[in-house]
């Protein structure tokens, strides 16, 4: 099955009311762990390349391991670009053969942010791919800002208005309280901005920062709209519990093979776990 794009799984999902899961890969081992649990989840998934796979396998090896699971899978898969810095680097994704991109203009101004998402849109639009715009700023958990600070930061209702009808988006990441990486104590999300964005746009909503938020907010995010969820973090634990275990049960062991293959395994139990959770499980 050829790579489809955000437009059909999230209409899908926005139908069904789930959430497809948006998987970070950076190895054979991730891309593999996430396309068997699709497999077996019989869901439609998300692999995504942040700017650190980009760095770490380069975007040959990205496109070439993807297709490869492609070429065997039946379910729909998209190769989506993570937080994309710039036009010329969504592009560069677009023609090696990426189905969707995140252009991340967060950084800048809101006209900034619509005129560079636009463009990216226009362009991939017409190459049949899907664009994630990202509006209000998704920190780390490491950033080191107050909560009157966060709120500052979070996506603003009217703003998002504007932003999805002017860049005409497929995809629409927002901030409404989580973060990158692991955090201290319980996140806690902007339920009344993420419900009233939902009530004023139309487009799918994406949830960034999802490991580490309890179940039950997932839960609660899916029912008020969120179609996409990225998960990274969660899956470098499970990798790195599964390669611990490993050099510390069995010392003696200096097969690869042996050491990466439980810890392909450990992701694939989260991968499956977090389907079932967002409701994607058995849609394919
Ligand atoms: O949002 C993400 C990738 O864009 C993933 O976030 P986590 O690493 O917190 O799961
Ligand atoms: O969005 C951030 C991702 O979790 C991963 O980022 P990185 O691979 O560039 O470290
Ligand atoms: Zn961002
Ligand atoms: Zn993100």
């Amino acid at each position: 099955m050829p790579f489809v794009t955000l437009r059909e799984v999230l209409a899908d999902a926005e139908r069904g009311k789930y959430a497809v899961g948006a998987f970070n890969t950076n190895n054979m081992e991730i891309v593999q762990a996430i396309v068997e649990a699709a497999q077996e989840e019989r869901a439609p998934v998300i692999l995504q390349a942040s700017q650190g796979a980009l760095k770490y396998a380069g975007i040959r090896y990205i496109t070439a391991m993807v297709r490869a699971a492609v070429e065997t899978s039946t379910v729909p898969i998209v190769l989506h670009l993570d937080h994309g810095t710039s036009f010329e680097q969504t592009m560069l994704c677009l023609k090696h053969g990426f189905s969707s991109v995140m252009f991340d203009g967060s950084k800048y101004s809101l006209q900034e942010n619509i005129a560079a998402t636009r463009k990216v849109v226009d362009v991939a639009h017409a190459m049949g791919a899907s664009v994630e715009g990202e509006l209000g700023k998704i920190g780390g958990t490491e950033d080191d800002i107050t909560v009157d600070e966060r709120d500052a930061l979070m996506t603003d209702p009217d703003e998002a208005v504007q932003f999805v009808t002017e860049t005409k988006v497929d995809a629409f990441a927002v901030a409404i309280g989580t973060a990158h990486g692991t955090y201290k104590g319980e996140p806690k999300l902007d339920f009344d901005r993420l419900k009233t964005i939902d009530e004023r746009v139309e487009t799918a909503i994406v949830l960034h920062g999802a490991s580490g938020v309890p179940a039950e907010s997932i839960k609660k995010a899916i029912s008020l709209g969120v179609r996409k969820i990225n998960i990274d973090t969660e899956l470098r634990q499970a990798f790195t519990r599964g390669v611990q275990d490993v050099v510390q049960n069995k010392p003696g062991e200096y097969d690869p093979r042996k050491i990466l293959g439980p810890a392909k395994e450990e992701m694939k139990a989260i991968i499956k776990e977090k389907m079932r959770l967002f409701g994607c499980s058995g849609k394919v």
